[in-house]
C-alpha cells in the first residue's frame, strides 16, 4: 500500500491543487486520497502482486519520459499556450514579442457602426516553429480574442472550458482505440496566461471567475499586461493584492511548484524566486530602440524608455525561459500526469451511471470488459460476414464450372456432329 501511494506522490502533491484538496499538507505521514486517479486503484486488481503492478507502471512512465526527453532533446518539443485576457491587455504585442516575430495580426479597430456588436469569443490556434539555444521549439499559440468584450462573458467561459476539455477528449478517444493513429497530435494546452489589465487596483470578478474555473484544466499563469502603465511601486502594491486575492479564493493557479525535502537547492531557488515574481508584469514591443548606444526591444516615451528584455523593467524573460526551456517540461508533465487524469476520472465516473465513487470505479472496470466484449462480438460478426461472402464466391466458382463444362459438352458434340457430316459429305 505505501509503496502505492509513494509511486504517484510525485506529481500529485506538487501541483498547488494538492495543497488546497488536502490542507495542511501532511505529505509524507498521510497518503493522499486514493480517489485521485481511478486507474491507479488498487481494488482493481484482484491479485497480491497486482498492487505492486501501479509502481511498475510509473517506473515505467518515468523511464519512457526520461528516455523520450533525450529524445526530445533532439527531436525538439513540443508545447502548447493559450493566452487569454480582455482587449487591449497587450496579449497580441506579447506573443509577437515571445516569438520575435508577427505571428499574430494587430486587431484593426471597430468602425464606430459596428462596434456595438457583440461578436463572441473566436479561438484560433496558430503555430510556430522557435530555436531557443538549439533545440527546436514547435510552439503553438492558441488565442482567444474577444474574451472579455461582451456584456455577459459566461459563453466565453463555456467556450474556452470546452475548448480545454476537447483536446482531452480527443486523447482519451485515441487512448480506447485498438489501433492508434500514428499521426495523432496531441493539442492540449500546456500553460495558459491570463492576461490581467494594470488597473492598480486589485483582481475584478472576470479575473477571479475566469482563473477559478479554469485552473482545473489548465496550468494558469496571471500576469500584468501592459505593466509600464503602473509606476514601480504601483506595479508592486497591485502584484501582492492579485496574490492575495488568489490565496483568498483559493485558486489553484502554476505557482512553479517545489518540495523543500524532495527537490534540490537548485530547484528550490529557482522555482521560489519565480514564485515570488508572480503574477508576472510584462512588456511587450515589436520595436527596437537605442538605448545608451545599445538597440533593444522596447518602448521609447518623451520621459525615457522601458526595455523588453531589461529585467529591472520586466518579468519578460524569466517568463519567457520558464515557459520554453526551464519549465516546459514540469507544465507538460502536470498537464498529462495530473490535469489530465483527473479529468479522465471525472469524465469515465460520470459517464456511469450513479453510485459512489468505489461503484463507479468497478462498474469502470465493467465498462472496459465491456467494451472488450463489444469488439469480440464485433469480430465474430465480420468474420461471419467474411465466411458467407467465401461461400457465396464458392458457390458462384462452381455454378461457373458447371456452366463451363456444360458448354464443353455441347461443344464436343457440334464438333462430332460437323465431323460426322464431313464424313457424309464425302
Ligand atoms: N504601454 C504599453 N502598451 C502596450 C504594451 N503591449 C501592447 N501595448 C499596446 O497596447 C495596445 C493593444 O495591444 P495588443 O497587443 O493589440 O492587445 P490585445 O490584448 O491583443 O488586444 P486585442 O487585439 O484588441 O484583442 C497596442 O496599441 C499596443 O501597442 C505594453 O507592454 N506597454
Amino acid at each position: 500500500m505505501t509503496l502505492y501511494v509513494h509511486c504517484y506522490e510525485e506529481h500529485t502533491h506538487r501541483h498547488p491543487f494538492y495543497s488546497l484538496l488536502f490542507p495542511p499538507l501532511a505529505l509524507h505521514s498521510v497518503p493522499p486520497p486514493l480517489c485521485i486517479n481511478l486507474s491507479f486503484k488498487p481494488n482493481l486488481f484482484t491479485s497480491s502482486s497486482s498492487l505492486f503492478f501501479p509502481l511498475y507502471k510509473k517506473l515505467h512512465n518515468m523511464s519512457h519520459r526520461l528516455g523520450g526527453r533525450r529524445k526530445n532533446v533532439k527531436k525538439g518539443f513540443q508545447f502548447t499556450l493559450m493566452v487569454v485576457g480582455s482587449s487591449g491587455t497587450g496579449r497580441t504585442t506579447f506573443v509577437n514579442t515571445l516569438c520575435d516575430s508577427g505571428v499574430l495580426a494587430k486587431k484593426v479597430c471597430d468602425s464606430p457602426e459596428d462596434a456595438h456588436i457583440e461578436a463572441g469569443i473566436n479561438i484560433k490556434p496558430v503555430s510556430v516553429e522557435l530555436d531557443e539555444d538549439g533545440v527546436r521549439i514547435s510552439l503553438t499559440i492558441v488565442d482567444t480574442p474577444g474574451f472579455g468584450d461582451n456584456i455577459d462573458n459566461e459563453r466565453c467561459f463555456h467556450e474556452i472550458v470546452a475548448y480545454l476539455e476537447r483536446q482531452y477528449d480527443d486523447i482519451l478517444a485515441e487512448e480506447s482505440r485498438i489501433k492508434r493513429n500514428p499521426r495523432f497530435r496531441d493539442n492540449r494546452i500546456h500553460a495558459l496566461l491570463y492576461f490581467i489589465s494594470p488597473t492598480g487596483h486589485a483582481l475584478r470578478e472576470i479575473d477571479i471567475e475566469l482563473m477559478r474555473r479554469l485552473s482545473p484544466r489548465v496550468n494558469v499563469i496571471p500576469v500584468v499586461g501592459r505593466a509600464d502603465s503602473l509606476t514601480p511601486q504601483e506595479l508592486k502594491d497591485f502584484k501582492r493584492r492579485i496574490m492575495e486575492d488568489i490565496e483568498h479564493y483559493n485558486i489553484p493557479i502554476y505557482n512553479f511548484p517545489y518540495d523543500v525535502e524532495e527537490d534540490d537547492e537548485d530547484t528550490i531557488e529557482e522555482n521560489s524566486e519565480l514564485r515570488a515574481l508572480l503574477p508576472f508584469s510584462i512588456i511587450g514591443s515589436d520595436e527596437e530602440i537605442v538605448v545608451n548606444g545599445r538597440t533593444v526591444r522596447g518602448r521609447q516615451y518623451p520621459w525615457g524608455a522601458v526595455e523588453v528584455d531589461n529585467p529591472q523593467h520586466s518579468d519578460f524573460g524569466r517568463l519567457r525561459s520558464a515557459l520554453l526551456s526551464s519549465h516546459l517540461q514540469d507544465l507538460k508533465e502536470i498537464t498529462h500526469d495530473f490535469l489530465y487524469e483527473n479529468y479522465r476520472t471525472e469524465k469515465l465516473s460520470r459517464t456511469v451511471s450513479g453510485g459512489d465513487q468505489d461503484d463507479a470505479a468497478m462498474n469502470v472496470d465493467d465498462m472496459a470488459s465491456q467494451g472488450v466484449r463489444l469488439k469480440e462480438e464485433q469480430l465474430r460478426k465480420e468474420e461471419e460476414k467474411l465466411r458467407e461472402i467465401e461461400l457465396k464466391v464458392q458457390r458462384e466458382i462452381q455454378e461457373k464450372r458447371a456452366e463451363l463444362s456444360s458448354k464443353e459438352e455441347a461443344l464436343r458434340s457440334l464438333e462430332a456432329r460437323l465431323a460426322q457430316a464431313q464424313i457424309a459429305d464425302a
